[in-house]
């Protein structure tokens, strides 16, 4: 991933925890050592009972550990008043869990206001922070939770929990409720905030998937909270460091190789926008100028409405503020398969693109999505050495090349189909 523009999170230690409930034969999370750097993105994943949520929630000692001491910048949160520690770590569960009764400028000024922040500060902060997770302040901020969708519900929980401008950022299953779509934009969204602010983010999901396309390390847990790799993404899949990971990332390996593939490595096409309330004749002028036959309709911040062609855009005077609610869009941030996957839900040969906040970059067609995607597969291929026609059966005694080939004049025994 690429290294966000400042960092502002702090480093987060745990240093020999141990956590055992009351009647449990074993403890659910065992002697854990971790170090997490400050300004990185780190996803917990593993089977479901491993231990990732107690490991998340002992950090904010929303679980107290039974031992062990836990550091965030150099400092032994265990020995703080816990309601203190929380209100610098922001907190985020997986369906937002915002205040019901509460509008979303109340709901994210919660912790300022706790604090004693001005109503000015408070106002100003809201405002800044609904514009990052990409809601419109005049349209959303006095919406209460019921109103708005599962997506649009998580993008506040983000910035409620952001409010107080905390070092930390913990975040439980915070994608798991909703659809596929808003959940690839969550993700985006997610990776464009931790660019732009740089705060150390600690993921816990059960999708190894999502792991890897946010986290900058991964951490693999299996039972007991013992850790069976602590590495990047790149690392994890080309040397897993036990059969545990080997079998957890499992036949999705070959896969997951493409969620490395992202969309800002390929070369985009152009696109050309036209703002609503343009004349059309002077949008489609300039489309056709550029060797166009479509062009993007923007709102004032660049974000896509719509992506007719110059035909269509022709029929009106002007550019109108018609919104496709089944645009294919994704972000610099996502995986080549999420741009697959993109395209297919909107039945459309390519996807728009965007930057972290929404404004349109460009298009991507899918004939370069699946040339990149053969390229890849073909790597991986390579990278795997025994094929079908380089197999042979191993008996006691045949000489191998260290290709794995038999030498000279030994012919491949032959299987037990004959009779
Ligand atoms: N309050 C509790 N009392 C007793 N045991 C608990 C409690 N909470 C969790 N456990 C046990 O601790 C272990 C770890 O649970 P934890 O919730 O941390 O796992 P997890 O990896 O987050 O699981 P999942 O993916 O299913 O959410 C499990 O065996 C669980 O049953």
């Amino acid at each position: 991933m690429t290294p966000p523009d400042t960092v502002t999170g702090a480093s987060i230690t745990l240093d020999g925890v141990v956590k055992r409930y009351r009647g449990q034969a074993k403890p659910a999370v065992e002697k854990l050592d971790l170090e997490i750097e400050a300004g990185h993105i780190v996803a917990f994943v593993g089977p479901s009972g491993c231990g990732k949520t107690t490991t998340l929630k002992m950090i904010n000692r929303l679980i107290e550990p039974t031992e062990g001491r836990i550091f965030i910048g150099g400092r032994d949160v265990t020995r703080e008043n816990p309601d203190k520690l929380r209100q610098s770590i922001g907190y985020v569960i997986q369906s937002g869990g915002l205040f019901p009764h509460w509008d979303v400028a109340k709901n994210i000024g919660a912790i300022p206001r706790v604090l004693g922040w001005d109503r000015k500060r408070i106002t100003e902060r809201t405002e800044y922070l609904l514009d990052l997770v990409g809601l419109d302040v005049a349209d959303f901020a006095h919406r209460l939770p019921k109103d708005m969708s599962g997506g649009q519900q998580q993008r506040v929980g983000v910035a409620r929990a952001l409010a107080a401008d905390p070092p930390v950022l913990l975040m439980d299953e915070p994608f798991g409720a909703v659809d596929p779509i808003t959940r690839v934009r969550l993700q985006d969204s997610l990776i464009g905030i931790q660019k732009e602010l740089g705060k150390t983010i600690v993921v816990v999901t059960h999708d190894f998937e999502e792991a890897t396309k946010l986290g900058d390390e991964v951490l693999i847990l299996s039972e007991g909270g013992h850790i069976e790799q602590y590495a990047t993404p790149e690392e994890i899949l080309a040397n897993p460091a036990t059969p545990f990971v080997e079998e957890f990332v499992g036949s999705g390996a070959t896969l997951a190789h493409l969620t490395l593939a992202r969309v800002r490595d390929v070369t985009l096409d152009s696109v050309v926008t036209a703002r609503v309330g343009e004349s059309s004749e002077a949008a489609v002028g300039r489309a056709r100028a550029a060797g166009q036959r479509w062009l993007v309709t923007v709102d004032v911040h660049g974000r896509p409405l719509a992506w007719p062609s110059l035909d269509e855009v022709a029929t009106k005077p002007q550019v109108n503020a018609y919104v496709d609610h089944r645009l294919p869009v994704v972000a610099s941030s996502s995986t080549l398969n999420d741009a697959l996957d993109s395209m297919l839900a909107a039945s459309q040969g390519g996807t728009l693109v965007t930057d972290s906040r929404g404004a349109v970059i460009g298009s991507l067609a899918i004939g370069s999505v699946m040339e990149i995607i053969q390229g890849r597969i073909a790597e991986v291929r390579d990278d795997d050495h025994s094929t079908y026609t380089e197999h042979t059966e191993h008996t006691e005694g045949s000489e191998q090349t260290s290709d794995g080939r038999p030498t000279g004049d030994s012919e491949p025994t032959e299987s037990g189909a004959s009779s």
